[in-house]
C-alpha cells in the first residue's frame, strides 16, 4: 500500500506561525495518511514544538532523503531537516531573519525534490513574506519564487473551494498600480493558464470560465475607466476565438452572488486584483478553501491563509485547509 501513495513535500512555512502545528494537525488525520506519504521539509526544533503544542503522540523522525521517507510507519512525520533555528529564532509572532533565510531553503529544496521527481508534488504552509525579505530574498511570496525556479513565466494564482476557483490577472500589487498591468496580454495569459490548470481540479475538458470587469459596472461605456473596452473584452475575443468556453467581463459586485449557487455556474473566475478575488472566495472558502500554483511544470498547492501569529503556538488554528492542500497536492499527482 506504502508505495502506492504519492510522496508529498510539505514544506514548514514560518516556525513563528502556525504552520508547525498544522502540519502536525494535518498529518494526524488518517485519511491524509492514507492519500499520501508526507515528507517534512523544516526545523527539528520548531516541529518538535508544533508536537508538543498539539499534544500530539506523532513521532519526529530524521530522514537524509526522500527515498528514507517511503516505508516509515503513519505513526511518524519523517523530516528533511534544513535548518537548525536557535529558541530566539523561532518565537512564536516574531518574525525572524534567519528563520526568513530557512524558509526560502525549505521552498527551493521542495522544488528541486519536484522537479527530479524525487517527490511527486508539494504543499506549502505559510511563510512570513517580511521575514523571507528581510533575509535578502526578494519574492512577493511562493509563487513567483517557484516560477523563477521553475523557469516559468506563464503561471497563474489560484484559490479554489469546490464551488468557487479564483485565478488572479494581478497578484500582490499596491492597489495603484493595478488598472497599468491590466492588458489584453496579461488577461489572456491568465484566461488560457487558468482554463487548462483548472480542468484536472473540476474534472473537466472545456472549463467554463467568467472574467471580471475593474472597474464598476464594467466602465459604464467609458465613463468609469476604460480597461473593459482597451483589454479585458479583446482577451476575451481572443480566448473564445482560441476555442476557450469564456464569458464577460463581469460586474464584480453582483457578480460573486450569482458565482456560488449551486450547481455552480462556472469552473473557474478570472479577477482582476488580489482582494476582488480573495474577498468573496474566502467568505465562502476561508475554511477549506487551497492555494494552487496553475502553470508550473511541477504540482504546488498551499494553504488559503496566512501565519496566523495571533494563533501561533496554541494549537486552535485550523487545520483544513493544510489538510485540503495536501489532499489535493496527493490527488493531482495520482493523476498525473
Ligand atoms: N501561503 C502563504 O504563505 C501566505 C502567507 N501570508 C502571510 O501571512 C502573514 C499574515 O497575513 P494576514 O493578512 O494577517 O493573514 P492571516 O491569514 O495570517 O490572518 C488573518 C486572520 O485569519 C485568521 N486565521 C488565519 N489562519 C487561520 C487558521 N488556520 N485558523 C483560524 N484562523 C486563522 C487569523 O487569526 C487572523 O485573524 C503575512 O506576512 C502574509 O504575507 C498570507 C497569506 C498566504
Ligand atoms: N494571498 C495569497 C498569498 O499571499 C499566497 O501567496 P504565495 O506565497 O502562495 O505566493
Amino acid at each position: 500500500m506504502n508505495s502506492n501513495r504519492p510522496l508529498i513535500a510539505i514544506t514548514m512555512g514560518d516556525p513563528c506561525g502556525v504552520g508547525p502545528e498544522i502540519i502536525v494537525a494535518a498529518l494526524t488525520n488518517p485519511a491524509i495518511r492514507a492519500a499520501c506519504r508526507p515528507l517534512v521539509l523544516g526545523d527539528r526544533r520548531a516541529m518538535q514544538r508544533a508536537l508538543t503544542v498539539c499534544n500530539s503522540e506523532l513521532e519526529l523522525v530524521t530522514v537524509a532523503s526522500p527515498s528514507e521517507a517511503a516505508d516509515l510507519s503513519d505513526n511518524v512525520i519523517p523530516l528533511l531537516e534544513l535548518s537548525n533555528l536557535a529558541d530566539a529564532d523561532i518565537s512564536y509572532g516574531r518574525p525572524s531573519e534567519l528563520a526568513g533565510d530557512a524558509v526560502y531553503r525549505y521552498i527551493r529544496h521542495a522544488a528541486e525534490l519536484c522537479l527530479t521527481g524525487e517527490v511527486a508534488a508539494m504543499a506549502t504552509a505559510p511563510i512570513c513574506k517580511e521575514a523571507m525579505h528581510r533575509a535578502g530574498h526578494h519574492y512577493p511570496g511562493h509563487t513567483e519564487l517557484l516560477a523563477e525556479l521553475c523557469r516559468c513565466d506563464q503561471f497563474v494564482m489560484m484559490l479554489a473551494g469546490d464551488i468557487l476557483r479564483v485565478a488572479l490577472v494581478t497578484i500582490h500589487e499596491a492597489i495603484a498600480n493595478v488598472p497599468g498591468l491590466i492588458s489584453t496580454e496579461q488577461v489572456l495569459k491568465t484566461i488560457r493558464v487558468t482554463a487548462t490548470g483548472v480542468a484536472p481540479l473540476c474534472g473537466c475538458r472545456s472549463p467554463r470560465i467568467a472574467v471580471l470587469a475593474l472597474n464598476p459596472h464594467c466602465g459604464e461605456g467609458g465613463m468609469f475607466g476604460t480597461e473593459e473596452q482597451e483589454s479585458i473584452i479583446p482577451a476575451i475575443t481572443a480566448a473564445k476565438a482560441e476555442g476557450m468556453d469564456v464569458s464577460g467581463p463581469f460586474s464584480a459586485d453582483t457578480f460573486f452572488h450569482f458565482a456560488v449557487q449551486e450547481p455552480a455556474p462556472y469552473d473557474a473566475v478570472v479577477a482582476m486584483y488580489h482582494d476582488q478575488g480573495l474577498i468573496p472566495l474566502k467568505m465562502r472558502h476561508f475554511d477549506d478553501g487551497i492555494n494552487i500554483t496553475l502553470g508550473l511544470p511541477i504540482i504546488r498547492t498551499s494553504v488559503d491563509h496566512g501565519t496566523a501569529y495571533n494563533l501561533a503556538g496554541t494549537a486552535t488554528a485550523s487545520a483544513t485547509s493544510m489538510k485540503a492542500s495536501i489532499r489535493i497536492a496527493a490527488k493531482l499527482a495520482a493523476g498525473r
